[in-house]
């Protein structure tokens, strides 16, 4: 279980160019926060340095949980869940075995609530490739329900989606932080949640 992020003075560069530093940001249980800037900021630099797909230059990334400090590695395997543009998804499995797949590497979990609550029913037998992008979007923002995990890091989740699914997905982010989860997401346009937002970067 994890009940804050705390990022402490973080500098995270690409190649020789400083997209930011000095980034301080803390995210406790039921909190969300939105990452925002422009085009080039750092935000999804910023989202996989905390998943650890990227090292920073300087500065501190602490997971917490209710005993106190949780060691960064079994944070990230155990009770950290990423979604980002590529949405992560394999193109020749149908969308049933490729969620049936993501849920049991996640840990395991029910994948019936998410099929159910992001409308997935009756693209289940679909392969991947098929699926419109909104579709995909969908069926990779499922396994944050299909299993569970406290902290959702989150690339432009609402992009791809209509009207009718940003509805639909934005309750299950205001469920998932009524239950003490946490949402940390880079975003170009408001999410239909309560959430501080932090500025990432310059003018880009
Ligand atoms: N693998 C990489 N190697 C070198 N530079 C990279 C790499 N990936 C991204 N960058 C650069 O890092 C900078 C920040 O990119 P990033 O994707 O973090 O920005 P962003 O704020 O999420 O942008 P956007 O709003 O366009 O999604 C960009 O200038 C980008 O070109």
């Amino acid at each position: 279980m994890l009940t804050s992020l705390s990022i402490r003075d973080l500098t995270v560069s690409r190649g020789e160019r400083p997209l930011f530093g000095g980034l301080d940001l803390r995210l406790g249980a039921g909190e969300a926060v939105t990452l925002t800037g422009a085009n080039g900021a750092g935000k999804t630099s910023l989202l996989r340095a905390v998943a650890g797909f990227l090292k920073p230059d300087d500065g501190e990334i602490v997971f917490e949980g209710p005993g106190g400090p949780v060691d960064a590695e079994t944070a990230r395997a155990r009770h950290v869940h990423m979604v980002g543009h590529l949405d992560g998804l394999k193109g020749g499995r149908t969308a049933a075995e490729e969620l049936a797949f993501q849920t049991r590497w996640l840990g395991g979990g029910e994948v019936g609530p998410a099929v159910e609550s992001l409308g997935l029913k009756p693209l289940m037998d679909l392969e991947v490739r098929r699926l419109s992008a909104g579709q995909r979007r969908r069926l990779a923002l499922a396994r944050l329900i299909a299993a569970p995990r406290p902290l959702w890091l989150l690339d432009e989740p609402l992009t791809p989606l209509d009207a009718r699914w940003r509805e639909a997905f934005g309750a299950r982010m205001r469920a998932h932080l009524d239950g003490g989860g946490m949402i940390l997401a880079a975003v170009h346009d408001p999410l239909p949640i309560a959430a501080r937002e932090v500025r990432v970067g310059g003018e880009g």
